[in-house]
């Protein structure tokens, strides 16, 4: 089957320094980190990483930044016949962290505010449309619906947490949050199927706790990402939600307990997925 991703793709930099400058202080930083993200961009790595047909739609910009972005997303197996790119800046953020891993981000959305839903085509086999709260409110609304009319199963991971319209919840099949969007999206807990995602506590959904892996923890930042993208791969590829789950966790704990340098390596994630998945 075949999953359509349609979101945010961000250059993230991150400046490391001893501590966070002040306000009119510049000091020497002791390195810096170009980080591929944007929930969309890694989520539809992640899925393509773990062998399912994925097409991603999105935008990156003109600037060298939306050179790297592409770059990235053309060494995969993703279909990127429907990344755009637009005439300004790349989505990024800027992080300085210091050296207690404490950190301060601006983000900016830049190219991924000018996706144009009316631009975007639902291939005709698309089983699964996975979404984020990165690109507008009312692009998701649209290929929320047309995606419904289609057939296709839609699935929102509503990071960051924003207000949802009811005409959206009546469109998504599985709301996919963390612990704090949980919290905001309490109300919605009776209009909507929910999976809650819990760090190292694992996943709640439909009434049971999946634990998750123990692992020795490197870094968890995207690690929300690539459970989400492993998931859509599992269950496009016929998986149900009982044997996904702790698959889409394995995945996820890869992440965490491999540095964000080694992050690239196919063999060492299907090497752990093999050791882990077939005891
Ligand atoms: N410390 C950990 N050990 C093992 N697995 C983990 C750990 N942290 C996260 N995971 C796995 O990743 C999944 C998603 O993690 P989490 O709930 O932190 O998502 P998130 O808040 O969206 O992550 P992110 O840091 O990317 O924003 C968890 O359900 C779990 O399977």
């Amino acid at each position: 089957m075949t999953i359509l991703v349609v979101g945010a793709l961000h250059l993230d930099v991150v400046v490391r320094a001893a501590h966070i400058p002040a306000l009119d202080e510049t000091l020497a930083g002791s390195g810096v980190d170009y980080v591929f993200g944007g929930k969309g961009g890694n989520q539809a790595l992640a899925a393509a990483r773990l062998g399912e047909t994925v097409h991603f739609a999105g935008r990156a910009g003109s600037d060298a930044f939306g050179d790297v972005l592409r770059a990235r997303l053309a060494a995969s197996p993703l279909n990127i016949s429907q990344l755009q790119r637009d005439p300004g800046p790349s989505g990024m953020s800027s992080a300085i962290v210091n050296d207690a891993g404490e950190y301060g981000a601006v983000i900016v959305s830049a190219a991924n505010l000018a996706i144009d839903a009316d631009q975007i085509e639902i291939p005709p086999e698309t089983s699964l449309v996975l979404l984020q709260n990165e690109i507008p409110h009312e692009v998701n609304l649209a290929i929320a619906q047309r995606a419904q009319a289609a057939g296709a199963t839609v699935w929102l991971n509503a990071a960051p947490a924003r207000a949802l319209s009811d005409d959206m919840l009546a469109c998504v099949d599985l709301l996919i949050v963390n612990r704090v969007e949980a919290a905001f999206y309490a109300d919605l807990t009776q209009k909507a199927d929910v999976l809650t995602t819990l760090g190292g506590e694992g996943v709640t959904y439909d009434g049971s706790t999946y634990p998750a892996w123990d692992v020795a923890v490197a870094s968890t930042h995207g690690a929300g990402d690539m459970f989400v993208g492993a998931l859509a791969a599992f269950v496009s590829q016929g998986a149900s939600m009982n044997e996904a789950l702790p698959r889409a966790q394995a995945a996820a704990a890869w992440l965490v307990s491999t540095p964000v340098a080694k992050r690239d390596d196919d063999h060492a994630l299907y090497a752990f997925l093999d050791a882990q998945l077939n005891r």
